[in-house]
């Protein structure tokens, strides 16, 4: 499928870092755990904006006699290393206003230790430094392909916090989540990126010449309190103090480490010696460090960690979005040219072609020439006889991904020969425009000479299976071509294969090619008369449907052999009590209508089968008629007659009437029907049930009867019962 420039580089992207993203979100997420946790121990100063060098050195003096260093790190933690009055050698967390120790100074845990080295540089020193650094990179790219494909998406900047529709839920959480993360991430991947070309030395870190000042003659003492560089300086300014070794040594000096300079404090007469600027990188590494790790802020950091998290869930549903879109494998065995049913598909997220893909299978399978494509290769198709276009709709009515030439190349393409062409659109009444994009093909095929039209405009609201079918029932009728009409079939969420063993099969004969076969599944179960078998006789993806009869749990099929046919050969050669694998596809729409208050059936040939378990299973005695078609009467036939004399005398059944067209008074079910025209009549005029199983063109014939029937009898058109769902069909 096309895809847009900007999906394929935000796939692109996100494909090649993948593992180390996984890598570098999972310690992120850990390593935000540990930014949070070490704030934990209550040793914060609150005020250390508001104590001054001039206050807190003296009063610590006191306490520790000698003092080598001070610092002040990220979470407002004050650290002492220092000798007290005991002379013992100190290293804690102490309040700089008294000097009492508040905890001892613990160890980053080595686990902490091993995820900070993986995140760093996955162990892998200055290789992994470069990669991760570039990882940082790619997510940054990453982050603005995606800003741009949800900009696309809600059709501009002015909507990009408007709502977001759901499709299905990855697609859904990978937008909404990538709004809201949006911030984060970013500074995540530019921090992250501008760490790495810190330590790498790509960015100058330019050698600030310190700036001394000189001292003019011997220094005069002063007290500490009173140093105005003391008094100006507040803790919360400080990185580090290195206290003066030897007291008294007027070469000897403070050293304050402040976050933007360095300053040298003469400790005699607290004048400053010397102050060296810290360069800008610098001070942007440490700005970056503090934003790309949270340790300055807890909120941030628990921000970050869900980030973190989130680009886990990214990653996750970026790729069930891609597996969706690209799902759907499409292989064609004609060529465009020597097609004789198009099948054209307009998809953004793949779940289109799927549908269309379904149909295209069957098409193939029932041996017509079809061909399928994307709605942007339109061409000329010369034996085309069929035109089918499934396509959805992407805001405001535009063409997805996949669609959007498709105006201009029917302007410029002429067909040379009538084709029939059908329209269904997908879409979502979430949206006002709801298949628009349908709507617009519909029309511009309606204007083009060659189109004619064969079925009127269908639209799928939210890939409903249900009225996918309706267009699959109406296209089927009118073709007479055998499409399965199961809604389960058009569901993305397949059932898996069961074993199936088989336990009887009869056997064909001269003057009877229908053969009965049961099976029994090896597992429990869930099926009713008039679900489907979906077999595949060649172990591929061809696959083959019979309709189901219920016959004590185990699953009937009667099966007309066909020569050469594929999968009534492949059933007919089965051992008894050899196995297969098969998917049972359930077919709500063709289940027996338990509430109804009476019920006719009407088959031809192997169309007999789902009645017949239905029959069965008619224990609260529905009132039953089956009306049925064959060749000719044969054994066949004869069983027939035994089984309904026996369901008669269980009233499961009212009467089996039998038509023979090849008999010695050649009949049909319409002559049947036509016979006991009033019954059927009253039947539907009384809220009563007609099923119809069996080939297609019996189906027509029998609805041109049954149209002709209500309105002589009833006064009222046949698609009135039609929809009130008394009309029950699964014609092939
Ligand atoms: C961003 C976006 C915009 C959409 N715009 C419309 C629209 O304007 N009209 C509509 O009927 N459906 C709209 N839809 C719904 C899709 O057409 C619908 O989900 C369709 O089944 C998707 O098929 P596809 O996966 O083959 O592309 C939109 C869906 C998305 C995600």
């Amino acid at each position: 499928m096309t895809l847009s420039i900007w999906r394929y580089a935000h796939l692109a992207l996100a494909f090649v870092s993948t593992l180390f993203l996984i890598i570098l979100s999972v310690t992120g997420v850990i390593l935000a755990f540990d930014a949070v946790n070490e704030k934990t121990p209550g040793y914060r100063i609150e005020d250390v904006d508001s104590i001054s060098l001039a206050a807190c050195i003296p009063a610590l003096s006191k306490v520790y006699p000698e003092i080598m260093e001070l610092s002040v790190d990220h979470n407002q933690f004050v650290t002492i290393d220092a000798t007290n009055e005991d002379g013992d050698h100190v290293k804690a967390y102490i309040d700089p206003r008294d000097g009492k120790v508040l905890g001892p100074i613990v160890p980053k845990s080595s686990f902490i230790q091993w995820n900070i080295a993986l995140h760093r540089s996955l162990f892998l020193k200055e290789t992994g430094r470069i990669a991760v650094g570039i990882v940082s990179f790619l997510l940054f790219l990453i982050t603005i392909s995606g800003v741009i494909l949800i900009v696309k998406r809600q059709q501009g900047v002015r909507h990009f916090f408007a709502k977001i529709n759901r499709d299905f839920f990855s697609q859904y959480f990978h937008v909404v989540s990538g709004r809201l993360f949006l911030v984060p991430i970013l500074v995540i991947s530019l921090t992250g990126t501008y760490l790495f070309m810190v330590r790498i030395g790509l960015m100058n870190q330019e050698e600030q010449k310190p700036v001394v000042t000189e001292q003019s003659g011997e220094a005069i003492p002063l007290e500490k309190t009173k140093f105005p560089i003391f008094q100006q300086t507040k803790l919360a300014h400080v990185e580090k103090i290195e206290f003066p070794l030897m007291e008294d040594d007027p070469e000897e000096f403070f050293i304050l480490k402040l976050r933007d300079k360095i300053i040298n404090v003469n400790q005699i007469d607290g004048s400053v010696a010397e102050q060296t600027s810290i360069a800008k990188t610098v001070v942007f590494e440490k700005l970056s460090l503090d934003l790309h790790t949270g340790r300055t802020n807890i909120i941030w950091a628990v921000v970050l960690g869900f980030a973190s998290l989130n680009i886990l869930a990214f990653i996750y549903t970026g790729f069930v979005m891609t597996f969706k879109r690209t799902r759907t494998k499409v292989k064609n065995k004609f060529k465009a040219e020597n097609a004789e049913i198009v099948v054209l598909v307009g998809t953004e997220n793949g779940s289109t072609l799927f549908f269309a893909n379904q149909i295209h299978q069957q098409l193939l399978s029932d041996g017509k020439r079809s061909f399928i494509a994307e709605m942007n290769q339109y061409r000329a198709y010369p034996q085309a006889q069929h035109l089918i276009i499934f396509t959805s709709t992407y805001g405001l009515g535009s063409p997805p991904a996949n669609a959007t030439h498709f105006t201009d190349l029917v302007s410029k393409i002429n067909q040379q020969q009538d084709i029939l062409f059908s329209v269904v659109g997908f879409g979502s009444k979430a949206y006002p425009d709801f298949c628009e994009f349908a709507k617009d093909v519909d029309q511009l095929l309606e204007k083009q000479e060659w189109a004619k039209r064969y079925l009127n405009l269908y639209t799928v609201n939210d890939k409903s299976p249900d009225e996918f079918v309706k267009w699959v029932h109406a296209w089927s009728e009118r073709s007479l071509t055998a499409l399965a009409t199961a809604p389960a079939l058009y569901t993305e969420k397949q059932v898996g294969l069961k074993t199936l063993k088989v336990v009887e099969k009869t056997l064909v004969s001269d003057d009877n090619s229908t053969f009965k076969i049961i099976l029994a599944p090896q597992s429990r179960s869930d099926f009713q008369s008039g679900d489907l078998l979906a077999i595949y006789p060649a172990s591929d993806s061809r696959e083959r449907f019979y309709s189901i009869g219920q016959n004590d749990g185990r699953i009937q099929l009667m099966v007309k052999l066909y020569e050469n046919g594929l999968g009534s050969g492949y059933l007919y050669n089965l051992e008894l009590n050899g196995k297969l694998k098969a998917r049972i596809v359930q077919n709500s729409a063709f289940h027996f209508p338990k509430k109804a208050p009476a019920v006719a059936m009407i088959a031809n040939g192997t169309g007999i089968a789902p009645f017949l378990g239905m029959i069965m299973n008619n224990r609260d005695a529905i009132p039953v008629r089956m009306y049925a078609g064959f060749r000719y009467d044969n054994e066949l036939t004869a069983q027939y007659r035994q089984f309904s004399a026996d369901e008669i005398a269980q009233k499961h059944l009212e009467s089996l009437n039998f038509a023979y067209s090849r008999g010695n008074e050649p009949q049909y079910v319409m002559d049947l029907i036509r016979k006991d025209a009033q019954y059927f009549a009253d039947l539907l005029a009384n809220e009563g049930v007609i099923m119809i199983c069996g080939s297609l063109k019996m189906q027509k014939d029998v609805e041109i009867l049954l149209e002709e029937l209500c309105l002589s009898k009833n006064n009222q058109t046949l698609s009135f019962y039609k929809n009130r769902n008394q009309l029950m069909t699964d014609c092939y």
